[in-house]
């Protein structure tokens, strides 16, 4: 799964969680993104703060795993380097599923390799409660969406309530509330 977790919440979780039952996949590894070039004009938090988060948030269920491969890459993250990297890793026998939002998934068109980003992985859209996707012309058969319970949490969300002193118990793990006071993140509105 795919993701910048800046920081990891719920929605997150429970979409790997429904993208695994439903595929009945053996893992989910999280895979936080290391530069997401489309989000250039965002202030992003340090990649090793994202990375720690994603491991604290996922360590208690033996299904979950976080792979280091983008945030280690340097520049600009592609997703067509991760499934290079992580297809070869795993070998040639392993059905890869790319998860990630549905959101991201309507810009694929505009991903670096595209046509071969299909021909290594089948790709799972992640539904958010009250986004619809407007099929940008996918090919048949190599995408595919799956309906995430209402939890309507964003990672933008989390960090504006952080940053005006609002509570965010319960929409993320609770070590991920501990781990964001500890160091400090989010402080700022204009992030
Ligand atoms: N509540 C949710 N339900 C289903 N999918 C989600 C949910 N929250 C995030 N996602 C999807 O997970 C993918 C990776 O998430 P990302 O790290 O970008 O978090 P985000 O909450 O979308 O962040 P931001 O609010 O900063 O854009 C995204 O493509 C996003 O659409
Ligand atoms: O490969 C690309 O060109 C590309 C462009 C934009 C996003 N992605 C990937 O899509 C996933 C979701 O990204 P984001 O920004 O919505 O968190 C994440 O794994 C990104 O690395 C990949």
């Amino acid at each position: 799964m795919g993701g910048t977790f800046d920081p990891i919440h719920h929605g997150h979780l429970v979409a790997a969680s429904e993208v695994a039952h439903h595929f009945d996949l053996d893992e989910v590894v999280f895979v936080p993104t290391g530069q997401p070039w489309q989000k250039a004009d965002k202030i992003v938090s340090a990649a090793e703060d994202r990375y720690l988060m994603t491991v604290i948030a996922t360590a208690s269920n033996p299904r979950f795993s976080v792979s280091r491969v983008d945030i280690d890459r340097p520049g600009p993250t592609f997703t067509i380097d991760t499934l290079r990297e992580i297809s070869a890793a795993w070998g040639p026998d392993v059905d890869l599923y790319f998860i990630t939002g549905a959101d991201a998934l309507a810009q694929i068109l505009s991903w670096r390799d595209v046509d071969e980003l299909f021909t290594i992985a089948h790709f799972v859209g992640a539904t958010r409660p009250g986004h619809v996707l407007h099929d940008p012309g996918l090919p048949e058969g190599k995408v595919s969406l799956v309906e995430i319970p209402a939890l309507a949490i964003s990672s933008s969300e989390c960090r504006q309530r952080v940053a005006s002193g609002k509570p965010i118990w319960y929409l993320v793990p609770d070590g991920i509330v501990q781990y964001i006071n500890k160091r400090g993140l989010y402080g700022d509105t204009s992030s």
